[in-house]
């Protein structure tokens, strides 16, 4: 090296050091409030650049996700400091500061982590601010019971189909995957009741809405749980970001095609409804809001898109699961079938029947228990006081393992097991409030959470009035470390959903399939 070339090292290195310290100083002043509040928790050595995000390269060397989860959190203190991607936030599973958060009527905004689900869809899930106020409002009236109620026909109609799809898989012996039949029957569904056109996938066998949906949820979580994709400029130069976007072309195909057949026969339908007094749906409100001009035709069709995915995936998955686990724990399938027979006899199961159902309530409760969505997270807009000690300052971002809370043994008697029982009427009674919130909690909450629980329990309560399940996979104890899994929204297994179906031999009268007709 030359005298020269040497001075020019120099004071490159001196530029690089002077640059690294005033950013470093512009850094700490600008976020002194949110480095003073972190400071009060424990959390991993924040390395230059990378902050704590090495944490999450541990994933790497195992198959389960939700077993990395866990074991993290048990690792970690209650609630924990991580810088992640340049940004400050506080992993927590502390009850009280969760629930303070989700139930803060000024603090609604999500954080950047949502932002990629935008190449899918950008509606309600991801909107903030004012934009998520305004679609909240005109949406919610669409999830009202008195709406729900008017669904018997549509769920008989769908239930009758699937019916008929297992009816042709039983008593053959085979183990068959169950989840595409499950996601073809909820996307029907709630084509047909939240967006008022029947497209009858079931019957059509159109698969690629499932798959795409599918494919599109493991996209985003294989990004969220790793590091080395989060930047969205290496993600869109590994091609991941045209990936996703392709993959999610079907739904934004399936979701103008459904508009436009509603459009279609709005003008006649929707005179009929309005004289049979029928309340609004999902998509009539929708439709009403483009006409009074408060959202736009293209905003209509990414919250289509949006409730394609946040509805159906979620259920299908749900049912997939009960199906598989009615395999796996024959006890519990034949206790669920008892109650069945008992209250509602072999007639089918309407909406009405779910309430005098304890035991399935409780199967579904504690199914959502293990399979929650595992991480909630929020950007702090406006200063939360959560007790006399802690006060999150505004512009904090907080992880919420609602899966940590669901597992917290302090307030589960079997938390690795699934045990229905955590549900019986004393064992409720006795946990404190707001360790519970599958479907989060809050202005935020799922608005379509009645809506899932009853389309999940009429369609498995009335297929377990048919068909008995088993499965050649051994019966989990530890369901936590028995098995492997990805997450595709709530948390999948990675072997699938394999049973074999039989036909149940007391079948008093054939099942009334008229699917095809
Ligand atoms: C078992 C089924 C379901 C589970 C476990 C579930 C769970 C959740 C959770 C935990 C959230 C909050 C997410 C967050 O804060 O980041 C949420 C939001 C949401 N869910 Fe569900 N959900 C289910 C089914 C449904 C169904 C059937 C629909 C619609 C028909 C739906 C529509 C939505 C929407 C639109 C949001 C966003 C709400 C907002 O940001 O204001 N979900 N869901």
């Amino acid at each position: 090296m030359d005298f020269a070339t040497g001075n020019v090292s120099s004071a490159l290195a001196v530029f690089l050091a002077l640059t690294i310290l005033i950013h470093t100083i512009i850094h700490r002043w600008r976020n002194r409030r949110l480095i003073k509040f972190m400071a009060q928790f424990p959390g991993p050595i924040p390395l230059p650049f990378v902050g704590s995000a090495y944490i999450y390269l541990k994933q790497f060397n195992t198959t389960s996700v939700v077993r990395f989860l866990l074991q993290l959190l048990a690792n970690a203190e209650e609630t924990e400091s991580h810088w992640l991607g340049g940004s400050p936030y506080i992993m927590t599973t502390n009850r009280e500061i969760i629930n303070a958060i989700v139930t803060n009527l000024k603090n609604i905004d999500k954080t950047k982590d949502y932002d990629s689900l935008k190449v899918i869809s950008a509606g309600i899930f991801t909107a903030t601010g004012n934009q998520w106020r305004k679609t909240r409002k005109i949406v919610n009236p669409g999830f009202r019971t008195n709406v729900l109620d008017s669904f018997d026909d549509n769920f008989s109609y769908h239930i009758k189909i699937f019916l008929e799809s297992i009816s042709r898989l039983a008593d053959t012996g085979e183990e068959h995957d169950v989840f595409r039949a499950c996601h073809a029957f909820t996307l029907d569904s709630f084509c047909d009741n939240m967006l008022g056109v029947r497209i009858d996938i079931q019957k059509r066998r159109l698969f690629n809405f499932s798959i795409s949906v599918e494919e599109s949820m493991n996209m985003f979580f294989t990004r969220a749980f790793n590091p080395l994709l989060w930047s969205d400029f290496v993600y869109s130069l590994l091609g991941k970001t045209k990936k996703l976007a392709d993959v999610s072309r079907d739904m934004r195909l399936l979701a103008e095609d459904v508009l436009n057949k509603r459009l279609a026969m709005e003008d006649l339908q929707r005179k009929e409804d309005i004289k049979a007094g029928q309340p609004k749906y999902f998509l009539e409100l929708l439709i009403d809001a483009i006409e009074s001009k408060e959202i736009s035709r293209e905003q209509c069709i990414e919250e289509i898109i949006e409730l394609f995915v946040a509805g159906s995936l979620t259920s299908a998955i749900s049912i997939a699961w009960l199906i598989k686990g009615a395999a796996m724990y024959p006890n519990m399938a034949d206790k669920m079938y008892r109650e069945l027979i008992e209250v509602c006899g072999v007639r089918e199961i309407t909406q009405e029947d779910l309430s005098k159902l304890p035991y399935l309530d409780m199967i579904v409760k504690e199914l959502l228990r293990h399979i929650t969505l595992p991480i909630i997270a929020r950007h702090i807009t406006n200063d939360i006081r959560v007790n006399d000690n802690i006060v999150i300052p505004a512009g904090m971002n907080v992880m919420m393992p609602i899966f940590g809370l669901h597992h917290d043994p302090r307030f589960w008697e079997r938390p690795n097991e699934f045990y229905p029982e955590h549900f019986s009427p004393e064992n409720e009674a006795k946990r404190p409030k707001g360790v519970y919130l599958p479907f989060s909690s809050g202005p935020r909450n799922c608005p379509g959470n009645k809506y899932a629980v009853r389309v999940v329990k009429i369609l498995v309560a009335n297929m377990m009035l048919h068909f008995n399940c088993s499965s050649s996979e051994p019966t989990p104890t530890d369901i936590i470390n028995d098995l492997d899994y990805r997450i595709a929204l709530l948390v999948c297994p990675i072997k699938g959903w394999r049973v074999r179906f039989h036909r149940r031999r007391q079948e008093p009268e054939k099942t009334q399939v008229h699917a095809a007709a």
